[in-house]
C-alpha cells in the first residue's frame, strides 16, 4: 500500500544555537508548510513525479533530486540488514522554497526517508533514520548539521547531543509564543552562506555563545520567558550573513518596536523570524514584513506555533 509522509518546515540555529538548535514550525491557520513525499509502488526503474508550488525550482533530472539519494541511502541501509530493495515510484509535493532558510532540503529528505521506511514496514529505527537524514543533509550543504532534520523529524525544539547513541534532545518550549516567519522570495544557498563564515572565532565570541546557550536552556527548563528571550542573539552567523539580506535591520527594528521578544535569521536565510507572545503583535509584524521584507511573488509570511508532532506518516487509502 502507498505511504505518504509530511515533514514540517524548520528554523535552524534559532539565533543562539548555530548548527545545534532547531525548531519545527506549523502555521496557526492550518496551511501546509512542509514537503510531502509518497512511495507509491515498486517498479522496474526508479521514478519521481514532482508537484507543488515550488516544484518548478527542482532539478529536472530525478537523479539530481535529493529524494533519489534518499532512496539509494535507504537501499544501502536495507542491504546491511540483508534486505534487497527494488526500484520504486515516488512522488514529491514541493511546498517549501529551495534556499529559503526553512529547511527545504531537510523537509524533502525527512519525508522521503520516513515514507520509504513506512512503505517497507519500519525496518529502520528512528535513531538510524536520523543519522541517515543528517548524512544526506550534509551532502547538500557541505557539512553534517542536524538542526533542520532533527526538529523536522521529531517535532518541537531540538538540541543536538550527537552522542554515539542519541543525536538529539527535546527541549521545553513556551506554548504562548508565536513565531512569525517571512520568506523574502530570494534564494540563498546554504553551502554558500556557510562558506562566508569565519573558520575560527575569537575567545570573547566563544564565551558569549556558550553563556547564551547554557542560560537559554536553563531558562526554558525554569519557564523564565524573559531570560530565555534575552539570550536569543546571534554572535556566530548573523554578523556575517545579514549583509546578504535586504531590509534586515529595519525589519528587526520594527519587530522589536512592536514587542517582539527576539528577531533573527531562520537557518541561513533569507527567511527571518520574530518570536512574539501576543497574537495581535504577531499579525501586525507579519503584515509589515509582507509589505517591507518580501521582494517578489515567491515570498510569503506566516504566524506559526511550534510543530510538536514532527513528521506524519500515513498509509494511503
Ligand atoms: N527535494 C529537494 N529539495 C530541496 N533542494 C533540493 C532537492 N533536491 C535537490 N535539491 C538541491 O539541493 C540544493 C538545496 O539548497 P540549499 O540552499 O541547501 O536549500 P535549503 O537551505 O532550502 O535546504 C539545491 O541545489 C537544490 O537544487
Ligand atoms: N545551521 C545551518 C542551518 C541551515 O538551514 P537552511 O534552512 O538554510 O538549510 C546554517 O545556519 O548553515
Amino acid at each position: 500500500m502507498a505511504v505518504t509522509a509530511y515533514a514540517p518546515a524548520s528554523t535552524g540555529n534559532v539565533s543562539l544555537g548555530f548548527d545545534i538548535l532547531g525548531l519545527a514550525l506549523a502555521p496557526i491557520d492550518g496551511s501546509l508548510l512542509g514537503d510531502r513525499v509518497s512511495v507509491v509502488e515498486e517498479t522496474q526503474a526508479f521514478s519521481l513525479e514532482n508537484s507543488g508550488r515550488f516544484a518548478h525550482k527542482l532539478p529536472e533530472d530525478p537523479t539530481q533530486n535529493i529524494v533519489y539519494d534518499c532512496f539509494l541511502g535507504f537501499k544501502a541501509e536495507m542491504a546491511e540488514l540483508g534486505i534487497d530493495v527494488q526500484p520504486v515510484k515516488m512522488k514529491l509535493e514541493k511546498n517549501l522554497p529551495i534556499g529559503s532558510g526553512l529547511g527545504s532540503s531537510a523537509s524533502s529528505i525527512v519525508a522521503a526517508l520516513a515514507a520509504l521506511n513506512g512503505f517497507y514496514g519500519n525496518p529502520l529505527n528512528s535513531e538510524l533514520l536520523l543519522r541517515l537524514m543528517g548524512k544526506l543533509e550534509g551532502q547538500i550543504s557541505g557539512s553534517i548539521h542536524y538542526d533542520n532534520v532533527a526538529p523536522c523529524f521529531l517535532g518541537g525544539l531540538q538540541l543536538m547531543l550527537e552522542s554515539e547513541t542519541q543525536i538529539s534532545l527535546s527541549l521545553p518550549t513556551f506554548d504562548d509564543w508565536y513565531w512569525v516567519i517571512c520568506y523574502s522570495g530570494a534564494s540563498v544557498s546554504t553551502a554558500a552562506a556557510r562558506e562566508i563564515l569565519p573558520a575560527q572565532y575569537d575567545k570573547a565570541t566563544t564565551i558569549e555563545f556558550g553563556r547564551q546557550l547554557a542560560v537559554f536552556v536553563d531558562a526554558l527548563h525554569r519557564g523564565d520567558r524573559a531570560l530565555a528571550a534575552s539570550m536569543m542573539k546571534d554572535v556566530v552567523a548573523e554578523p556575517y550573513r545579514k549583509s546578504l539580506l535586504n531590509n534586515f535591520d529595519a525589519s528587526r527594528a520594527y519587530s522589536l518596536q512592536q514587542g517582539a521578544l527576539a528577531f533573527g535569521i531562520s537557518g541561513s536565510g533569507p527567511t527571518v523570524f520574530a518570536a512574539v507572545d501576543n497574537l495581535n503583535a504577531a499579525n501586525d509584524i507579519k503584515s509589515w514584513l509582507e509589505q517591507n521584507y518580501i521582494q517578489n511573488e515567491n515570498g510569503f509570511a506566516h504566524v506559526c506555533k511550534v510543530d510538536t508532532r514532527g513528521t506524519q506518516v500515513l498509509e494511503d487509502e
